[in-house]
């Protein structure tokens, strides 16, 4: 039986003020639901803010990248260890805003899973296709490559300590939410292909959707069979509409 991990990824908004109204609001949601774990990705500039806040609590936090390297000359990055210094549970890995925006390719991506993974961290390794490859049917192809890479570097084995984020990027802030019958049919094509490397792995692996998951249509899509949890952007950022979300996958 896989829990149930409903993850916010705040992405680039917050102030001190919204992220203490957010935490100390989600505290009795996150409570209640007793079987669903729960994390908020804050930027890093609140996790202090944010190990303070959740203290105590059920609320568990991570980052929304990590850099590779652990220290050194490398200006503007973040260390996994400091991460996990932290409080740091999570480290979301390959988010396509990440892999389109900041150029970061398949073995940037594997090189930063393995750097998360050897300081103590979790990485929440985020896949899936543009609207491009969608619509010409390569779907399967896209996610398996990039889990493959990640798996040529780090090993299935690997898998056993982290969490694959379905997320199409046509439905990413977009309002068009993949149905939860393609949503289904993805997630268990990637817990099959991972099952081909090692069924036990496969099955215990949390695959979380991501992609304008929202407080509608959160219960139909956490119903489904391989759905494990969500990464949702934008309704986390709101109290009722991430509590609503935490309520749906508690049932
Ligand atoms: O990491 C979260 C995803 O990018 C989904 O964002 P969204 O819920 O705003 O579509």
């Amino acid at each position: 039986m896989r829990q149930p991990l409903i993850m916010g990824n705040w992405k680039l908004n917050g102030t001190k003020a919204s992220v203490e109204a957010l935490i100390n609001g989600l505290k009795a949601p996150a409570a209640a639901a007793a079987n669903v774990e729960v994390a908020v990705c804050p930027s890093v500039i609140f996790l202090g803010q944010v190990e303070q806040l959740t203290a105590g609590s059920a609320i568990k936090f991570g980052s929304q990248d990590a850099d590779l390297h652990t220290a050194g000359a490398f200006t503007g990055e973040n260390s996994p260890v400091m991460l996990k210094e932290f409080g740091c549970k999570y480290a979301l890995v390959g988010h396509s805003e990440r892999r389109t925006l900041h150029a970061e390719t398949d073995a940037v991506v594997a090189a930063k899973y393995v750097a998360i993974q050897a300081a103590g961290l979790i990485p929440v390794l985020c896949i899936g296709e543009t609207l491009e490859q969608f619509e010409a049917n390569e779907t399967n192809a896209v996610v398996e490559a990039q889990l493959k890479a990640v798996i040529d570097v780090a090993g299935i084995e690997s898998f056993a300590n982290a969490v694959v984020a379905y997320e199409p990027v046509w439905a990413i802030g977009t309002g068009k939410t993949a149905t939860p019958e393609i949503a289904q049919t993805v997630h268990a094509h990637i817990r099959a292909y991972l099952a081909g490397f090692n069924a036990a792995v496969a099955a215990k692996v949390q695959v979380l959707y991501g992609g304008s998951m929202n407080a509608a249509n959160a219960a139909e899509l956490l119903a489904q069979t391989d759905i494990d949890g969500g990464l949702i952007g934008g309704a986390s950022l709101k109290v009722e509409d991430f509590s609503t979300i935490i309520a749906a996958a508690a049932k």
